[in-house]
């Protein structure tokens, strides 16, 4: 079975792969000072209540926070007894190398993100994914990573209102019942909701305007069903799409790497 780690600054999903599907996605907050030990305690737990036989016997990590990655991968040695792919590593082979300036490192759930849709969806898209950060990532006619859009995500940018504004209160990101609000909670909700709208759309369509031709849009992230309500321009909503590039690139260095 696979071992899929997929690492963002807020959350770490943990995905099994046993050849034919995903049996089970497990999250847990994003801490670098989480230990190996710890790591797996918590895995075994989860296992014993899903009741099945866990046989790791590879891991592919991706970490946008690279701190995470020196526990993740005593992790694999230690209890999977697994050398585990880092994607972005030197050694990780990847189906398209990113076509960006010399020497920038590109987050590598961007490169998983554009792997994975074009395996789906062919060529020539732009991936949305509404992670920590919202991040628009674009992908060229062969599937290579070609640049994008980094913005500040939804939950951030809720949280920066509250802790900027005295008199405004945490709340929950959902579509306000009015654009026009008649309370604080639902002025709140309609900046985030139809701001994060016009946001989506106005870089959707200047993108496509740089390229000067149609692209399809594939939604990623937790938040991306939420927005697909005020939004017509999403070809599909994938929220496995991060763990099926994994899965893919895993795929690819054992059929091309000759160590
Ligand atoms: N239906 C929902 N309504 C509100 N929030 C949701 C819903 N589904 C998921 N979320 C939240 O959406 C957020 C985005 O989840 P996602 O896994 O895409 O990114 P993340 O874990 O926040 O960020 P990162 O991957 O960068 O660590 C999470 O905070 C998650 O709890
Ligand atoms: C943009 C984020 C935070 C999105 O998770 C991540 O991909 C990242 O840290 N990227 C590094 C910079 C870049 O992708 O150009
Ligand atoms: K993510």
């Amino acid at each position: 079975m696979l071992l899929c780690i997929d690492t963002g600054n807020t959350n770490t999903v943990f995905s099994i792969w046993d050849g034919a599907r995903f049996r089970a996605h497990w999250r847990i907050a994003t801490d670098h000072r989480r230990t190996a030990d710890e790591y797996f305690v918590w895995l075994q737990s989860l296992i014993s209540i899903q009741k099945f036989d866990l046989n790791i016997d590879a891991c592919i990590i991706s970490a946008t926070a690279p701190r995470v990655v020196f526990n993740l991968r005593v992790l694999c040695n230690r209890y999977f007894d697994t050398r585990p792919l880092v994607v972005g590593k030197p050694d990780c082979l990847l189906p398209h190398e990113p076509r960006v300036e010399p020497g920038v490192i590109v987050g590598p759930d961007r490169i998983v993100n554009t792997t994975a849709a074009f395996d789906r969806h062919g060529g020539n898209l732009i991936v949305v994914d509404f992670g920590t950060a919202t991040t628009f990532d674009v992908a060229d006619d062969d599937g290579a990573y070609v640049g994008g859009v980094i913005a500040p995500g939804v939950n951030l940018s809720l949280e920066a209102l509250h802790m900027g504004a005295a008199s405004l209160p945490h709340v929950d990101v959902t579509m306000p019942p009015k654009v026009i609000g008649t309370n604080t909670v639902n002025c709140i909700q309609s900046g985030i909701f139809w701001g994060y709208i016009g946001l989506v759309s106005g870089v959707v369509d200047k993108i496509r305007d740089e390229r000067g031709r149609e692209m399809k849009v594939i939604a990623t992230g937790g938040l991306a069903p939420l927005f697909d309500q005020g939004f017509d321009q999403f070809d599909a909503i994938e929220d496995d799409l991060t763990m099926h590039g994994l899965r893919l690139i895993h795929d690819f260095n054992k059929e091309n790497s000759d160590g």
